[in-house]
C-alpha cells in the first residue's frame, strides 16, 4: 500500500458477450478510486468463456478458476460450488478482496451478498456493482446493503404481526384512563424522555410500540430489551462501534440509537443496562442534539431520536437500581400503568382483546367466551401476570374445544387455570423471599449483586479486603471490584 492506494484482488464471473470489456472498465474505474488490482480471479463456468485481453489487464495477473455449474440460476448450486471451489482459495489471498457482484446471473449476485453478510468472505472484502450504461460507459458503485440490519428490521416487522391489537386507549376504569391520558399528554412533548412503569404483562411494550410511537408521529420504534444485551457489548450495541474498536469488531456498525433515528428508541427494563452504559446515556439524553460517540470513535454523531424507557420495578426500586443522574432525567415525565387487578372494570374488554389475539385456529370462535364463572374467576384472582394470566386462560380454554367453549367446558378449563394460577401465586411469594434484595432483574445483575454481597461479607468477616483476600486465596483487587461495581 502506498499514498492511500490499496492493493487487492478482484473476483468476477466470466461473462459472455461484453463481459471482458466491462472487466477492463471496472479495473480502470477502481484505479480512479485508488484501488490497485494486482490479480483477477476469473471464475469460468467452462473453458470456452471469453478471456480479457492484455490491454484490459496490463500487468495484472489473471487467475482462471474453472467452476462448472449444473444450473447458474440455482442459488444452492452456485453457493455450494463457491463454497467448495472458491472460498478455500480466498484464504491465502494477499491484500483486500474486491468482488464484482454484477457479473454473472442474478442468483450469483445474491449469493455474493449472502456470503458477505454471513462473514464467509475475507475480512474487509468490498463488494462492487458495475453497470454498463446506455451511453456505452460503465459505472461502478460500492454495494452498501447491510443484509443483517435489513433482516433484523424485517424480523421486527414480522413480529409486529398485523393481527396484533394496537393498544386501545379507551378504558372504563378511572386509574387506567388517567394513566393513558397523562401518557398521551407527555408523549406529545418532543425531545423529552418518557418513563413508563408497570408490572410485568401490563402491556407496556405494546403500549409504547403502538400508542406512544404514533402519538409522537414516529411510527418507527426500536425496542431494546436491556437485559438481553451482552454486558460486554452493551455499549457498542447501543452506541455502535467502528472497525477495530475491539477484538471481533470487523466493520463499523450502527448502534440502536442510530437505527432509531427518526423514530423512538424504546429501552425496555432500562435498569438492566450496565452502569457505564447508563452514564453514557445520561450524556446523550441531556444533550438536545442527542450527541453520542460510537465505541472507538473520537468524532461525535447525533441522532434524531425520542427516548422512551420502561421498567416493571416500582418507582422506589428503580431509583435504587438506576444511576442517580439517569433516574433524575428519566423521572421528569413518569407514567405508571396500573395492574389489571386495579382496573377490574376493564377486565372483560381486556379478555376480549386477549382472546381475539390468542385465537390461532380459524375454527375457534372469534367471540371470547364469557360466563358468571369466568367473571368470578377473573375478578377474584390477583392476576400477578396481568395480561399473561388472561392469555393463559384463553389458551387453556382453546385447548379444550375447537368451537366456542361451552359453559361447562369453560368451567373445567377454569378449574385448570385456577390451579395453575395458585402455583404462580405460590412461586411469586417464594420468589419474593428468595431474591432477598438481589432484585428481580436480569440474571447477570442478580449474580453481580450476589458477588457484591459475598465480597462485602468477606471484608466484614476478616476486617479488611487484604485479610479477606488472603483468607480466600483470591486477589484483593478482584474482591474490591466485586464489592464496588454498582451502588446498591
Ligand atoms: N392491547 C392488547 N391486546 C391484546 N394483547 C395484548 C395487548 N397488549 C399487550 N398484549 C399482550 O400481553 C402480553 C404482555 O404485553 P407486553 O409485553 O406489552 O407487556 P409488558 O408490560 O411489556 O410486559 P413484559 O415487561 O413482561 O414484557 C404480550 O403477550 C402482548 O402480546
Amino acid at each position: 500500500m502506498s499514498g492511500g492506494v490499496t492493493n487487492g484482488s478482484l473476483l468476477t464471473w466470466a461473462s459472455l458477450g461484453g463481459g471482458p470489456a466491462v472487466l477492463g472498465d471496472v479495473l480502470r474505474l477502481l484505479r480512479t478510486r485508488k484501488v490497485r488490482i494486482t490479480r483477477v480471479l476469473y471464475l469460468m463456468q467452462s473453458e470456452d468463456m471469453p478471456l480479457p485481453t492484455e490491454s484490459d489487464l496490463g500487468a495484472i495477473t489473471l487467475e482462471r478458476i474453472l467452476v462448472p455449474l449444473a444450473d447458474p440460476t440455482h442459488h444452492r448450486v452456485i453457493h455450494d460450488a463457491v463454497r467448495d471451489r472458491i472460498l478455500p482459495r480466498l484464504r491465502s489471498l494477499d491484500g483486500v478482496l474486491h468482488v464484482n457482484v454484477s457479473s454473472g446471473t442474478p442468483a450469483m449476485h445474491a449469493v455474493w451478498l449472502v456470503l458477505h453478510a454471513g462473514g464467509a468472505l475475507p475480512m474487509g472484502t468490498l463488494l462492487w456493482s458495475a453497470q454498463r450504461l446506455r451511453t456505452g460507459q460503465t459505472r461502478i458503485d460500492p454495494v452498501d446493503f447491510p443484509i443483517d440490519t435489513y433482516l433484523a428490521e424485517i424480523r421486527r416487522g414480522a413480529t409486529a404481526r398485523p393481527k396484533e391489537a394496537h393498544f386501545d386507549p379507551a378504558s372504563r376504569s378511572a386509574r387506567r384512563r388517567q394513566a393513558l391520558d397523562t401518557l398521551a399528554r407527555y408523549a406529545r412533548l418532543p425531545r423529552a424522555p418518557l418513563l413508563v412503569l408497570g408490572e410485568r404483562g401490563t402491556g407496556k411494550t405494546r403500549l409504547v410500540e403502538t400508542f406512544v410511537g404514533p402519538l409522537k408521529n414516529r411510527p418507527k420504534v426500536i425496542t431494546v430489551t436491556c437485559g438481553t444485551l451482552d454486558p460486554h457489548l452493551a455499549m457498542s450495541m447501543l452506541f455502535g462501534h467502528v472497525r477495530g474498536a475491539f477484538t471481533g469488531a470487523e466493520r463499523d456498525r450502527k448502534g440502536f440509537i442510530e437505527e432509531a433515528a427518526g423514530g423512538v428508541l424504546f429501552l425496555d427494563e432500562v435498569q438492566d443496562l450496565e452502569r457505564p452504559v447508563q452514564r453514557q446515556l445520561v450524556r446523550t439524553l441531556q444533550d438536545p442534539e442527542r450527541r453520542f460517540r460510537r465505541v472507538g470513535e473520537a468524532q461525535e454523531r447525533n441522532a434524531d431520536v425520542e427516548v422512551v424507557c420502561a421498567s416493571h420495578l416500582s418507582f422506589e426500586a428503580l431509583r435504587k437500581r438506576l444511576d442517580p443522574d439517569l433516574f433524575d432525567r428519566l423521572s421528569l415525565l413518569l407514567v405508571e400503568i396500573p395492574p389489571l387487578r386495579d382496573c377490574r372494570e376493564d377486565l372483560r374488554d381486556d379478555w376480549t382483546r386477549v382472546w381475539a389475539e390468542a385465537r390461532s385456529l380459524e375454527e375457534l370462535s372469534p367471540e371470547a367466551p364469557w360466563s358468571a364463572a369466568i367473571e368470578r374467576a377473573l375478578k377474584g384472582d390477583p392476576l400477578p401476570g396481568n395480561l399473561r394470566d388472561l392469555q393463559r386462560l384463553a389458551l387453556i380454554l382453546m385447548a379444550r374445544g375447537s368451537t366456542a367453549p361451552s359453559v361447562s367446558g369453560a368451567e373445567e378449563g377454569l378449574l385448570e387455570w385456577t390451579a395453575l394460577q395458585a402455583r404462580f401465586h405460590a412461586a411469586e411469594r417464594k420468589g419474593a423471599t428468595a431474591t432477598n434484595g438481589l432484585g428481580t432483574g436480569a440474571w447477570d445483575g442478580r449474580v453481580r449483586a450476589f458477588k457484591r454481597r459475598l465480597a462485602r461479607a468477606a471484608r466484614r468477616e476478616h476486617g479488611s479486603y487484604v485479610a479477606a483476600a488472603k483468607a480466600l486465596g483470591v486477589s484483593e483487587r478482584m474482591l474490591r471490584e466485586h464489592a464496588k461495581k454498582e451502588k446498591e
